[in-house]
C-alpha cells in the first residue's frame, strides 16, 4: 500500500508551486519539511483531495483520486488547523458525521476523546472550542478513523505537554506504522520513528 503522485502540476493564480512533481510514500511516517511558503500545506491538501491538481495523477494503492474521488476521500484524512466547515454543529454532530462517513469505530473515537479530555465538550457548538481543543478534536479523528492515509499539518502546534506525549505514543505504534501512510509537517523535529524525510 502506497501513496503515489505522478507528474503533478499545481499553481495558485500567478504562483507556480509544483511542476511535474513525483512522489512515492510507503507506510510509516514521513516528515515533510520546507521553509515558510514552500508548499507543504498545499501538498497535504492536494494529497487529501481538498485541492485539485491542474495536471497529474494521485494514487492511493489502486485508487486514483480523479477516477474515484469519493472512494479516495474515504481512505484519507486531512488534519489541518482550519476552522470548522459547518459552524452551526455541535462537537458531537461533527464527530458523528465523520463516524458515519468513514464507517469508523465510535468506541475507538471515544477512547481518543477521553485521552484528549474532550468528552465534556461534546454538546458545545464546535465554534466554542479553543484552538488547542479544536486541534485535539481533529487529532482524535485522525487517530481513530480507519484510513490508509493520514495527512497532518503541524500536529504538535498548540498542544499541551500531555497531549503531545500521548500523540507521539499513538502515532508510533508498530501496528499503525505498518498499515498507514502518514505525511506530516513540523517546523520542529517531530521526535517520531520516521521512514523518511521529504524536503520541499
Ligand atoms: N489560496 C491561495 N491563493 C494564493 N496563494 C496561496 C494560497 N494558499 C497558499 N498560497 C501561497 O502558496 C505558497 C505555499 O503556501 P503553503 O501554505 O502551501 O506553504 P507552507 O510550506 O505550508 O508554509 P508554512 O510553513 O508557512 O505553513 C505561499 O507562497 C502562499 O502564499
Amino acid at each position: 500500500m502506497e501513496l503515489r503522485i505522478e507528474q503533478l502540476n499545481f499553481e495558485y493564480a500567478s504562483h507556480p508551486l509544483f511542476r511535474e512533481f513525483n512522489l512515492t510514500l510507503t507506510p510509516g511516517i514521513t516528515w515533510l519539511r520546507g521553509e515558510n511558503g514552500a508548499g507543504k500545506t498545499t501538498l497535504l491538501k492536494l494529497a487529501g483531495g481538498a485541492l485539485t491538481p491542474h495536471a497529474g495523477a494521485i494514487w492511493l494503492a489502486d485508487i486514483e483520486i480523479h477516477a474515484q474521488p469519493l472512494v479516495y476521500r474515504r481512505h484519507c484524512y486531512y488534519c489541518g488547523g482550519d476552522t470548522p466547515q459547518l459552524p452551526w454543529l455541535t462537537v458531537r454532530e461533527v464527530l458523528d458525521m465523520h463516524v458515519a462517513l468513514y464507517s469508523a469505530d465510535a468506541e475507538h473515537l471515544n477512547t481518543e476523546l477521553a485521552a484528549f479530555h474532550l468528552l465534556p465538550t461534546l454538546d458545545q457548538p464546535v465554534t466554542t472550542l479553543s484552538l488547542g481543543q479544536h486541534k485535539k478534536m481533529q487529532l482524535a479523528l485522525a487517530l481513530s478513523l480507519p484510513v490508509r492515509l493520514l495527512l497532518i499539518d503541524e500536529p504538535f502546534n498548540g498542544l499541551d505537554a500531555d497531549a503531545m506525549a500521548y500523540l507521539r505514543q499513538q502515532l508510533s505504534t508498530p501496528e499503525r506504522l505498518a498499515r498507514q501512510v502518514i505525511l506530516l509537517t513540523s517546523h520542529l523535529e517531530p521526535i517520531l520513528p520516521l521512514v523518511g524525510t521529504l524536503q520541499l
